[in-house]
């Protein structure tokens, strides 16, 4: 059995394989391939045959295809003990692949990090990508650039959009924050709202997670954090930071050390929740 020689490729999320045994020649050609939505690891061929049954032989090869062609695998993907199989077709579960993180804030990606520490009970790569900017509800906005991220990683995902709403104005700018910051910047935010008493805000951040198949469900994780619209103070470090003014605090995000802010932020709170679902075996990625 150590005679499997692999030669493997990685491309548009489906796993290929060929191995070709010296000892017993190509017609012990064997065939496999790991498709990004499922998961597990299929391997057809003659090769196979003689080892249904045979689980210590199973967990053998696995070893071996790790030894062989994980340097072609995906960095934590590879195939555990196998599962179910017929004469032709053995699958093999495989461990998750990494959830990519997909955002083209790159100030996002660092309150990501800073906030999950090693806490989280999955491997995260981020992926700077830009999405288009939705219209619609907050749950149909993140749900539309969820699906189009997996699209595009072709594999589990992660996105969050982010709204600044003032109560004054309805709600608005919520999730169409972005134009009206690049328009206005923090004072002209701060300045829509003169001649209006009720300077109350809120910030929501929606994580929205798919594992990557086009008819997944799409998962979504919210915060809310309460504040006022003020006169801008701070860094001008990151986004309506300087002018959003959390409530029971005396400072601005942008005034605040990162870690108060990560600590109480409209993020942090949808990343506790998110967290939360992974940590449970419902949540699990694993097989
Ligand atoms: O904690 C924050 N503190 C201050 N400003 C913030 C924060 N979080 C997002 N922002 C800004 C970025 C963007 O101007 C808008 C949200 O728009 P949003 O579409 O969610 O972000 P984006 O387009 O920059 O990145 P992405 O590629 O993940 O969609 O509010
Ligand atoms: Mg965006």
């Amino acid at each position: 059995m150590c005679d499997v020689v692999g030669v493997a490729r990685w491309e548009r999320g489906v796993y290929n394989y060929t191995s070709d045994s010296p000892k017993y020649g190509s017609k012990n050609k064997s065939e496999g391939c790991y498709s990004s939505n499922s998961s597990y690891l299929c391997l057809r061929g003659p090769r196979f045959k003689c080892w249904q049954g045979l689980t210590q032989v199973f967990c053998g090869f696995t070893q071996l295809l790790q030894a062989s062609l994980g340097q072609c695998l995906p960095s934590n993907c590879f195939a555990v003990h196998h599962l179910l199989y017929d004469s032709t077709l053995y699958s093999y579960p495989v461990m998750a692949r990494p959830i990519v993180f997909v955002t083209s804030n790159i100030k996002k990606t660092e309150e990501f990090v800073a906030i999950m520490g090693k806490s989280f009970p999955h491997k995260v790569e981020s992926r700077k990508i830009n999405i288009p900017e939705y219209q619609g509800e907050i749950d149909e906005i993140c749900a539309k650039k969820c699906k189009e991220a997996a699209r595009i990683v072709k594999g589990p995902v992660l996105v969050e959009d982010t709204c600044l709403c003032f109560n004054a104005l309805g709600g608005l700018p919520g999730p169409y924050i972005k134009w009206f910051l690049e328009k206005l910047g923090p004072e002209g935010l701060y300045q829509m709202l003169t001649g209006w008493e009720d300077k109350s805000a809120y910030a929501i951040c929606t994580f929205a997670y798919s594992p990557g198949g086009e008819n997944d469900e799409v998962l979504f994780f919210r915060g809310k954090t309460e504040g006022h619209i003020v006169s801008p103070r701070g860094t001008r470090e990151f986004g309506w930071d300087p002018c959003f003014q959390p409530l029971g605090y005396d400072k601005t995000y942008a005034e605040l050390p990162k870690e108060e802010k990560n600590k109480i932020s409209h993020r942090s709170l949808a990343l506790l929740q998110l967290k939360k679902h992974f940590l449970t075996n419902e949540g699990k990625l694993s097989s």
